[in-house]
C-alpha cells in the first residue's frame, strides 16, 4: 500500500488519486482495495507471470523470453492473458509495469519483469518482493535530478550547491515535478535536504521548468537527450537509482504456492544461460604443437584466452609416410565479446591459425549463483 509523505516536510500535489489505495476504517463506508484483499496466496492453481503490457519494456520482455526459448502464445494482441507452452501451469498476464508490482504485492501475481525504477517505487521496500534476476540487460536508465541550465541554476552543478541555493525557504520551496512521490521525497530526506515540494506529473517532465511549473525534476534518464533538448542538466549526487528490467517474484507465492519456485528455478537458469552466453564469442583455431598438454600451456600463458573453465585442445589426426600422427590440434575457448580482438592478437601470438569466430547461444552453468542467493533469501 502507498504511504503519503509527510505534508509538512514534503507537500504533495497530488494530480489524481488514481494510484493510492485506501483501506477504510469505518464499517460503514465502503473500501477501496488494491488488488486481492491482504496480499493472502489464494487458492488459484495456476502460477502467474506479469509482464509489461506496453511501452518499450514490452516488447524487449518479451524478445528476452524468446530467446530464452520460452516464447509467449498470445492469441490476440488485444487479450491480457498468454501462455508460455514450456512452462506448464503458467499464465502470463500482461498489465502496466506499476500494477505487475502491486499485483505481486497483493497476492494476485506470483512473478513479474519489469523495471528496477519500478519496483523500487510501488514496492516502497516491501519485504515480500524479492528480486531473482537483477540484470536483464535492457531498459538501462537511472532516476535523476535534472534542473534548467540557465537562470539561478546556470552555475549550480551538485544537489549540495542546489540545497543551499537561499531561494529556497519553508514558504516557498523547491518544487520538484516527478512521477516517483515515493523515491523523490525519501531521496530528499535521506540527504536532509529540506524546503522541497513535490508534484504529481505523468509525462514530458522535461516541459515542467521551462513552463513554470516546477524548478526541478526527477525522471529516468538513458542517453539524456530529452533533457538536453529542454536545456536541463543532471547534478553530482542528483542520482536516485540506476534500473534495469528485472525478473521479480513474491515472497509468499515463491514459499507457499505448489510449483512457483520450481518454475522459478527453470526461468532462472534460462535467463543467466542466456544472459552469459550474450556476452561471450566460441573461439576455434588450429595451432601447431608437440602435445595437448604443450599448446594448453601456451594458450593459457595468455591473459585473455583462459575461457570458461581452460581450453579444450583437440589433436588433429593425419597420416603422413604411412604413419597416423597428430601435428597440430584444434583448440576451443569462450572469450568475452569485449575482448574478442585483444584474444586473436594473442592466439597469433602464440601460434594460432585458422581463427574461426561463432556467437553462442546458452551456457549453462552446473548451478546459477543467483539461485543460491534465492534460496538462502527464502531461508531454505
Ligand atoms: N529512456 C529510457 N530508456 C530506457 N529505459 C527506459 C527509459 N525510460 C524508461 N525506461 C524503463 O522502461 C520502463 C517502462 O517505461 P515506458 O516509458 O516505456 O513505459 P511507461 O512509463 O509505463 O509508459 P508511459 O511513459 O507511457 O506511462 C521504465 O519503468 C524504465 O524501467
Ligand atoms: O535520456 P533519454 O534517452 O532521452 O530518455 C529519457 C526519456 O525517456 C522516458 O520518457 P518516454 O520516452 O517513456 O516518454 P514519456 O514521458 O511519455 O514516459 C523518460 O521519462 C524521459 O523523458
Ligand atoms: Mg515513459
Amino acid at each position: 500500500m502507498l504511504t503519503m509523505i509527510s505534508p509538512i516536510r514534503f507537500p504533495l500535489y497530488v494530480k489524481s488519486g488514481t494510484h493510492c489505495c485506501f483501506a477504510s476504517a469505518s464499517i460503514s463506508e465502503p473500501q477501496v482495495l488494491n488488488g486481492n484483499p491482504g496480499g493472502t496466496v489464494s487458492s488459484r492453481q495456476e502460477i502467474r507471470l506479469g509482464l509489461p503490457s506496453k511501452g518499450r519494456m514490452a516488447s524487449d520482455t518479451l524478445e528476452l523470453l524468446k530467446d530464452c526459448q520460452l516464447s509467449v502464445k498470445q492469441v490476440n494482441p488485444r487479450q491480457y492473458v498468454a501462455h508460455i507452452p514450456q512452462l506448464s501451469n503458467l499464465e502470463v498476464w500482461f498489465q502496466r509495469p506499476k500494477d505487475v508490482v502491486r499485483k505481486l504485492l497483493s497476492g494476485d501475481l506470483d512473478l513479474g519483469i519489469v523495471g528496477l525504477d519500478i519496483v523500487s517505487e510501488f514496492g516502497q521496500g516491501s519485504e515480500d518482493l524479492i528480486i531473482v534476476h537483477e540484470a536483464l540487460d535492457y531498459g538501462d536508465c537511472r532516476l535523476s535530478i535534472a534542473i534548467p541550465q540557465y537562470g539561478i541554476f546556470e552555475n549550480v552543478n551538485s544537489l549540495e550547491e542546489l540545497a543551499k541555493m537561499p531561494q529556497w525557504t519553508e514558504e516557498k520551496p523547491l518544487r520538484v515535478a516527478t512521477g516517483f512521490t515515493y523515491l523523490g521525497p525519501k531521496f530528499m530526506k535521506d540527504n536532509g535536504i529540506k524546503h522541497v515540494a513535490f508534484s504529481t506529473a505523468d509525462g514530458a517532465l522535461e516541459a515542467a521548468p521551462a513552463m513554470g511549473i516546477a524548478d526541478a525534476i526527477l525522471d529516468l534518464v538513458s542517453s539524456g537527450t530529452t533533457l538536453k533538448e529542454n536545456n536541463l542538466k543532471e547534478i553530482e549526487g542528483g542520482t536516485v537509482l540506476e534500473s534495469q528490467a528485472a525478473l521479480v517474484a513474491s515472497r509468499k507465492s515463491l514459499i507457499s504456492r505448489t510449483g512457483v519456485l520450481e518454475t522459478t528455478h527453470e526461468m532462472l537458469e534460462r535467463l543467466e544461460a542466456h544472459l552469459r552466453a550474450m556476452g561471450q564469442f566460441t573461439v576455434t583455431a588450429n595451432m601447431r604443437g608437440s602435445s595437448a598438454e604443450e599448446v594448453a600451456e601456451r594458450i593459457l600463458s595468455q591473459p585473455s584466452l583462459a575461457g570458461l573453465q581452460g581450453p579444450t585442445v583437440s589433436p588433429v589426426f593425419c597420416k603422413r609416410d604411412g604413419k597416423v600422427s597428430a601435428d597440430y590440434y584444434a583448440i576451443v575457448i569462450c572469450v568475452p565479446k569485449k575482448a574478442l580482438y585483444k584474444s586473436i592478437q594473442q592466439l597469433r601470438a602464440i601460434g594460432g591459425s585458422g581463427v574461426l569466430i561463432s556467437p553462442l547461444t546458452y551456457i549453462f552453468d552446473e548451478e546459477t549463483p543467483r539461485w543460491r542467493q534465492l534460496l538462502s533469501k527464502l531461508g531454505l
